[in-house]
């Protein structure tokens, strides 16, 4: 597969370097290309992301929502075609979260004694397992299993790679289901169930609205990683597929953002159970009364 890859070198002149590399993160993220950043300099603030738009528009979109951060020199360049994405996936190295080892289509390594192994080929969809907010989500959704809880159906809306609905699948979920309004990650998920030999499925779909999600309701778990905005959004469809005493695992929002979460799910009856930071990102442990 060859695709087109941008290489963007982005240069903090007068915003601390956290918040620079969150503006960042969070504008690429919402271009929904995948991407990573590859070198960070917190001292001098530059930072170097290699994207993978998918198509020239979604090029566009991310050069102009870094371009839009007050504060960035951003200097972009389009590489010559190649298997970029590949080259850059092959060089992660495994990730782990809780009981979780994530690896990619490179070797796994050894796997520590005990853990539960997702292989994610990523392809053009979002979710190594390496964000701080599928990290989050995993460690959460870890913790849940460590006190014991079973969960009989979960939904991850904004599936990605699948990595959410798999990790529940494979630590005995009989009932997986996710969403994604990107047909290719609907279909690399998919395809990611197939590999782990796990029982889910993935819709293309936006948000909850599919007959086949709606069939399966009400569920014990559900998963969105999507950003704040889409979680504001789709908070009353959320609570509506949850059964009494369900959790809802959500991320995708920076810690500046929380407050925002709690507003619109707190008056439809979640508490919080938990909260989990990496880095700039948040992932909420919500509890439906
Ligand atoms: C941050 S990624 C999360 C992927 C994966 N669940 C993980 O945790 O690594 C967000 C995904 O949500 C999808 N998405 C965004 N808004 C959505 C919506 N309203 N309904 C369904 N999917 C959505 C994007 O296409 C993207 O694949």
């Amino acid at each position: 597969m060859s695709e087109s890859a941008l290489q963007i070198i982005a240069r903090g002149l007068r915003v601390p370097a956290e918040t620079a590399a969150s503006a960042i993160d969070a504008d690429v993220l919402l271009e929904g290309a995948t991407y990573s950043i590859l070198e960070e300099d917190e001292d001098l603030g530059i930072w170097r992301i290699d994207a993978f738009p998918t198509t020239d528009d979604e090029a566009k979109g991310i050069e102009a929502h870094l371009r839009a951060v007050e504060g960035l020199e951003v200097i972009v360049e389009k590489l010559a075609d190649a298997d970029w994405l590949a080259m850059s996936l092959s060089g992660l190295p495994p990730v782990e979260a809780g009981r979780f080892f994530v690896y990619g289509a490179h070797d796994q390594g050894k796997v520590p004694e005990g853990r539960v192994t997702l292989k994610i080929d990523a392809g053009a969809a979002f979710g190594t397992g390496h964000h701080g907010t599928t990290v989050g989500c995993l460690d959460a959704f870890d913790k849940l299993l460590e006190k014991g809880e079973t969960f009989e159906k979960v939904l991850d809306v904004g599936c990605g790679t699948g990595v959410l609905a798999i990790a529940a699948a494979k630590t005995g979920t009989p009932i997986a289901v996710g969403t994604d309004i990107d047909e290719a990650s609907a279909r690399i998920a998919n395809e990611n169930a197939e590999i782990n030999d796990a029982k889910c499925e993935f819709y293309f779909a936006s948000g909850l609205n599919d007959a086949r999600v709606a069939k399966n309701a009400p569920y014990d778990l559900v998963f969105a990683n999507i950003l704040a905005a889409p979680l504001v959004e789709l908070a009353p469809e959320i609570a509506q597929a949850l059964k009494s005493g369900g959790v809802a695992i959500l991320s995708g929002l920076l810690r500046t953002q929380e407050d925002r979460i709690l507003d619109a799910y707190r008056p439809l009856g979640f508490v919080v159970e938990q909260t989990i930071h990496n880095d700039a990102w948040s992932a909420l442990q919500l509890r439906k009364a």
